[in-house]
């Protein structure tokens, strides 16, 4: 098994979050006990160019099939970055695409993303350059896995009201009824013009209830997904019980506002993940 470059952030506080050279991803991010706040697969394949599963792979030029590449979530996760600058704290990688390895994506670009932690705050920037000569489209996710206690104990706040597209029924459009999404079953949607904060609520994280707040900027929708047992049973490297410990909420440019980046141009969108404990705001400041 060939081992990954793992670059390790930490605060002064004691957290810590791991970022692997391969694939630009985000393996772990613990508080100061050790515990984790994003979810590795325990049959997670470090041999690339396999795809990570778990932490937060980079789907870039495309998002799932929103695009004319064949490759699921586009290729930027089954490649090597280049580390561009590093702190104890922070760290940003590149990848430098030519146009020419995928017939059905010539268009050239150089991708960054920049990792950033402090205490129960993690941010990720991504930002992308046309280095070609014509327009570039693209679709993009950030696919974030949050470890859960158990797929049970988790509600998701701030979709209400919103338009959704059904990846369990044919992308059939839906509306949102619930205030708090539960996951009764299979949940695999994208919801369309999210807004800018969603919640993840775990009411049975080992050490008292917890609850993610990701704020996403320049990502106009955001994908919800948990396999449940059926679909995770096919997968090799996720199965049994692992599925029931993951919850991916994934801010994307995917359908709404699509993008045709001009030649020479850059396109910025981040996230910032928080964490609040035992139902109260930590004292980090966004
Ligand atoms: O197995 P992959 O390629 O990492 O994809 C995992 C999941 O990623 C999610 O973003 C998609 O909405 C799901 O449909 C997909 O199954």
């Amino acid at each position: 098994m060939e081992s990954l470059e793992r670059i390790t952030l930490k605060t002064q506080g004691g957290q810590t979050a791991e970022v692997s050279t391969f694939a630009g991803h985000i393996l772990t991010w613990r508080n100061e006990q050790n515990q984790d706040y994003l979810f590795l697969s325990k049959n997670a394949i470090f041999q690339p160019p396999k795809a990570i599963r778990g932490g937060v792979p980079i789907c870039f030029p495309q998002f799932s099939n929103f695009g004319r590449l064949t490759q699921q979530h586009g290729f930027v996760r089954n490649k090597s970055w280049k580390v561009v600058d590093k702190s104890d704290w922070s760290v940003t990688l590149s990848l430098s695409y030519d146009g020419s390895e995928f017939p059905d994506y010539p268009h050239p670009f150089e991708l960054r993303t920049r990792i950033e932690l402090c205490d129960d705050n993690l941010e990720q920037h991504l930002d992308v350059t046309n280095t070609g000569s014509g327009p570039m489209p693209f679709t993009a996710a950030l696919h974030t896995y949050y470890a859960v206690s158990d797929i049970s104990n988790v509600k998701v706040e701030g979709l209400k009201g919103l338009a959704y597209l059904d990846s369990t029924d044919g992308r059939l459009e839906k509306r949102e009824e619930a205030a708090e999404v539960v996951f009764p079953g299979e949940v695999d949607r994208i919801y369309l013009r999210a807004p800018d904060v969603v919640k993840i609520q775990d009411s049975g994280a080992p050490s008292g209830p917890r609850t993610f707040e990701i704020r996403k900027r320049g990502f106009p929708d955001a994908v919800l997904w948990n396999p449940a047992a059926e679909r995770a049973a096919a997968m090799s490297d996720l199965g049994d019980p692992e599925w029931r410990r993951m919850v991916c909420l994934e801010p994307g440019l995917v359908v709404s506002d699509p993008v045709e980046l001009a030649a020479g141009a850059t396109w910025i969108a981040s996230q910032s993940l928080r964490v609040h404990r035992n139902g109260g705001a930590t004292a980090a400041a966004l």
